[in-house]
């Protein structure tokens, strides 16, 4: 039987911006190899909650634990070769080409200036053919498609070979075809290389197709959390989303799908 570790947990953590609590509550546990989904409407916190995750946010001392040790105790480095974080929004590039910013996913590892070594170059190399960029390397960044850019990015933090990953939506961009490729490339990083995979989606039946559990946010607290078919219900997408909607189980290709359709619209 797999042992279970739990490599990020929080204790009833609770964080606000001024006057406004922004997160209330939140005890959760992700464990080695999870892919977990943090899903809930615009506003409810998702991104908030990864940021006090990877220490981008100050939380107090008990709230946040990696590795069972409260992240106020990790350097800024120690984070960052812990934890590869896909912001929603990246900052726009200039004068950079696609190589020299997947390259930049190895920052936390140099040591004597900017100089790569043979094992940077292979992670560089792996993560851009991971990421089906390869043919890309010699474009300057601002020339790519936002759909290029976004697979750029990915390649980006995959190359700092974290064993934690958190997107923030991240197929924000991508043409059909490339998000349902992203998914499979998500599912092989959890299959292949047992890396814990944090992930906030919009649509559900992304959630649906990949997670190992999802965390469904509303005004900042767990509204539910378990498995996809615990927590994606009518009910919860009547009572967090206020819309109606049918979540139908198809069967294809002997693999069980879900389905969510809006009602009444
Ligand atoms: N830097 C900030 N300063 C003040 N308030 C903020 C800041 N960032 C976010 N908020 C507020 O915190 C709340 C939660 O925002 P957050 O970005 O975590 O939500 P979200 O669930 O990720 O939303 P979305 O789906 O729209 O990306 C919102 O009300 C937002 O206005």
């Amino acid at each position: 039987m797999k042992m279970v570790i739990n490599v990020l947990t929080t204790k009833n953590l609770n964080f606000s911006f001024g006057k406004q609590t922004i997160l209330n509550g939140i005890s959760i546990a992700i464990q080695e190899g999870e892919m977990v989904s943090l899903l809930g409407p615009n506003g409810s916190g998702k991104s908030t909650l990864l940021r006090c995750l990877a220490k981008l946010y100050a939380t107090q001392k008990n709230e946040v634990y990696l590795m069972g040790r409260p992240i106020n105790e990790y350097s800024k480095k120690e984070m960052a070769q812990n934890i590869a974080f896909l912001p929603q929004v990246q900052e726009p590039v200039t004068h950079m080409k696609v190589w020299d910013l997947v390259a930049f996913g190895r920052s936390p590892y140099q040591k004597f200036g900017w100089v790569y070594s043979g094992e940077d170059k292979d992670i560089i190399s792996w993560a851009m053919d991971y990421m089906h960029i390869i043919h890309l390397k010699d474009k300057y960044v601002n020339e790519l498609s936002g759909g290029e850019k976004q697979r750029v990015w990915i390649a980006m933090i995959l190359a700092q070979n974290t064993p934690i990953i958190f997107l923030d939506e991240p197929s924000t961009y991508m043409d059909l075809k490339h998000q349902w490729d992203l998914l499979k490339i998500i599912n092989g990083l959890k299959e292949e290389f047992n890396k814990t995979i944090v992930s906030v989606f919009h649509d559900l039946n992304h959630a649906l197709e990949i997670s190992d559990k999802v965390i469904l946010l509303k005004e900042g607290h767990i509204y539910a959390t378990g498995s996809t078919k615990e927590v994606i219900t009518e009910q919860a997408i009547e009572d967090v989303y206020d819309m109606k909607a049918k979540v139908c189980h198809l069967n294809i290709e002997s693999k069980s799908h879900c389905l969510i359709a809006p009602l009444g619209r």
